[in-house]
């Protein structure tokens, strides 16, 4: 039984594996980390290993809390991964990143891949048939959109995410919504065509804390998995650790 554990930039996710299967899964603020880490290994008490993912910070107490139950593999820039790395500054690419390209590589074998995670960031990652990761894009998730917004501004109020009542934002709070939620789709949207229009056989695979929302919206067609990075870091685990 494994725990995989994805520290995100605002939340840690983590979930349950028994082979193939998700048991079972959580998320949670930072600071609560040592706590729900507990819960989750006093329910399981078969879980032996972890994997860790992380962008984020993480404070010493929570590594040494899981360490001292478990043995913990930490994903470095060093780790190995099913793709020849062709960025150009291999050493500053996010591991979120790696383990993402790594997962598309596992389950989507010998094919174009676009993996769009839509969290804190959005961030586009490509991966061509041949298992070249060549890079993508970064621009800001959705909640970060709306909070530049507030923050670099005297007179726009925080808003929560909310579907646009249409194109034209006759508001201040429907233009913001018009230009966070549609200006994001068109976003997505518009750089799918754009790979599309380089590389016709393409695969599309979306997943962030935005999932669901993003996939009711965007016209085209793809592979929607909130778990996506979490599954990743299981396969990772089965591959190249526990081989
Ligand atoms: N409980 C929640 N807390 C924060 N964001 C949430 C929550 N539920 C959904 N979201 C949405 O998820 C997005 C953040 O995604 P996610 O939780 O994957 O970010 P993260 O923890 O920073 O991970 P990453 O760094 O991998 O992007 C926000 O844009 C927000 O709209
Ligand atoms: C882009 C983020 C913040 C997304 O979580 C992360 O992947 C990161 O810190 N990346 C480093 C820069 C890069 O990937 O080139
Ligand atoms: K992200």
């Amino acid at each position: 039984m494994l725990l995989a554990i994805d520290v995100g930039n605002t939340r840690i996710k983590v979930a349950v594996f028994e082979k193939d299967s998700l048991l079972d899964q959580d998320a949670f603020d930072k600071t609560e980390a040592v706590n729900r880490f507990s819960k989750i290994l006093e329910k399981y008490t078969q879980i032996e290993n972890a994997i860790l993912s992380r962008v984020g910070f993480l404070d010493e107490t929570v590594l040494k809390c899981l360490e001292s139950r478990l043995t913990l593999h930490v994903i470095t820039p060093d780790s190995p991964m099913p793709f020849y790395n062709r960025y150009e500054t291999p050493k500053t690419l996010g591991i979120d990143r790696m383990v993402l390209a790594s997962g598309a590589v596992f389950q989507f074998p010998k094919q174009n891949r676009l993996v769009i995670d839509s969290g804190t960031c959005i961030t586009y990652d490509f991966i061509d048939a041949d298992d070249n990761y060549l890079g993508g894009a970064i621009s800001p998730g959705l909640r970060l959109r709306y909070e530049s917004l507030h923050n670099y501004t005297a007179k726009l109020p925080l808003l929560t995410l909310e579907n646009p009542s249409g194109l034209i934002g006759g508001s201040t709070k429907q233009s913001i919504h018009s230009g966070v939620v549609n200006g994001f789709l068109c976003e997505v949207d518009g750089l799918i065509e754009r790979y599309r229009q380089q590389y016709q056989v393409l695969t599309v695979i979306l997943t962030g804390g935005d999932t669901d929302f993003l996939a009711k919206s965007v016209k085209n067609t793809i592979f929607a998995n909130p778990n996506f990075l979490l599954e990743s870091l299981n396969h990772l685990y089965q591959y190249t650790i526990n081989k």
